[in-house]
């Protein structure tokens, strides 16, 4: 019998987790200023999101955009009930977090060892002996903890990742004490059946409220994905204002999925956000500027187009 859901009951709402400020500019090879960043996160939590990603604390030499990660922290406006995550692979990563006053810390795995090795320059079991000493630091210090989890549902250097791969290495993170576990498709290779299966087996070792949808979309199928994992219950997805975004050890995978099309998409569904789109679609056109290229949204460039007239 097919599996498929096809008039599964969707989630009434959703969070929507923001990155463009981190996964979006990771990879961008122009530098962009703690300024811009500051005023790009400022904008996000205006019109409404209340989770950015808003740095991340890695080596400088291995992602040099994010070098401004500290300054950024600094200047941005904190807005009360917004939680501001950043990224860090190991406690110095996590030191330099707590000092900039990051409400979340991410820990970020994968599920494919080539990946780990490439993103993160250890196995995957190393990996989580460097994030117990984060976790065990982020319990003391009262953070949010989330695990990302890379490559789950296929990798650029070792092709298929098996769902037992995925759900292996999210026990781990969740015996960890995750509060929320990532599951990422780095490369955008993932299609709407396999997503419901990896989703699927998944909510066997964590709870379905905290797995989120992480999708880049390299081939056009992350809506269709979003819409696969509701249907299975999952109900918080990430996503880049603007479309920007690719991972620096993903070569050729393209940005996150953009926001304005998951808040356009949400909108037709009737599934609330508590997001702007109005405000989103200024903050995906006030970056592209910066960024000197048109955004990769959809929907945020024919709502842009549609005010001009
Ligand atoms: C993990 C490491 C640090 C290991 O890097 P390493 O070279 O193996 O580590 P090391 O401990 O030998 O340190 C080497 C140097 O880095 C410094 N260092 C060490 N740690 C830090 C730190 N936290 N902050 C600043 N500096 C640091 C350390 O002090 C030393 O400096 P040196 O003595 O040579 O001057 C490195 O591999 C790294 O930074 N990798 C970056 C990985 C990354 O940011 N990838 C992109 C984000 S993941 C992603 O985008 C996927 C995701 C999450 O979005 C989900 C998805 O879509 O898949």
């Amino acid at each position: 019998m097919n599996s498929y859901a096809t008039s599964a009951t969707l989630p009434s709402s959703v969070k929507i987790v923001e990155v463009g400020p981190r996964d979006g500019l990771q990879n961008e090879a122009t530098t962009i200023s703690a300024e811009v960043k500051i005023e790009l996160v400022n904008r996000l939590s205006a019109a409404g999101f209340i989770n950015i990603e808003s740095a991340s604390f890695v080596s400088p030499k291995w992602v040099p955009q994010m070098a401004t990660s500290t300054e950024v922290m600094a200047g941005i406006e904190r807005k009360a009930g917004v939680i501001y995550s950043v990224l860090t692979p190991n406690m110095k990563g996590f030191e330099a977090a707590i000092a900039a006053g990051a409400d979340e810390v991410v820990i970020f795995g994968s599920a494919s060892e080539a990946f780990s090795q490439k993103n993160i320059n250890c196995s995957i079991a190393e990996s989580i002996e460097r994030f117990r000493e984060v976790a065990v630091a982020a319990k003391a210090n009262n953070k949010r903890l989330r695990g990302s989890l890379s490559c789950s549902f296929g990798c650029p250097y070792q092709g298929a990742v098996s769902p037992e791969a995925v759900a292996d290495v999210v026990q781990r993170l969740r015996d960890l004490g995750c509060d929320e576990i990532d599951i990422a498709d780095t490369i955008g290779v993932g299609t709407a059946r396999q997503v419901q299966t990896v989703m699927q087996r998944v909510m066997r070792e964590f709870p379905v409220s905290g797995l989120s949808g992480h999708f880049h979309d390299t081939y056009g199928q992350a809506l269709a994905n979003i819409y696969a994992s509701l249907e299975v219950g999952i109900s918080i997805f990430h996503s880049s204002v603007a479309g920007l975004g690719g991972c620096p050890y993903a070569k050729g995978a393209t940005g996150n999925v953009a926001t304005e099309d998951v808040l356009f998409l949400m909108q037709g569904l009737g599934i609330h956000t508590g997001i702007d789109l109005d405000k989103t679609v200024d903050a995906g056109q006030f970056i592209s500027q910066h960024l000197g290229r048109k955004a990769v949204s959809r929907a945020g460039n024919a709502l842009a187009a549609k005010r001009v007239g």
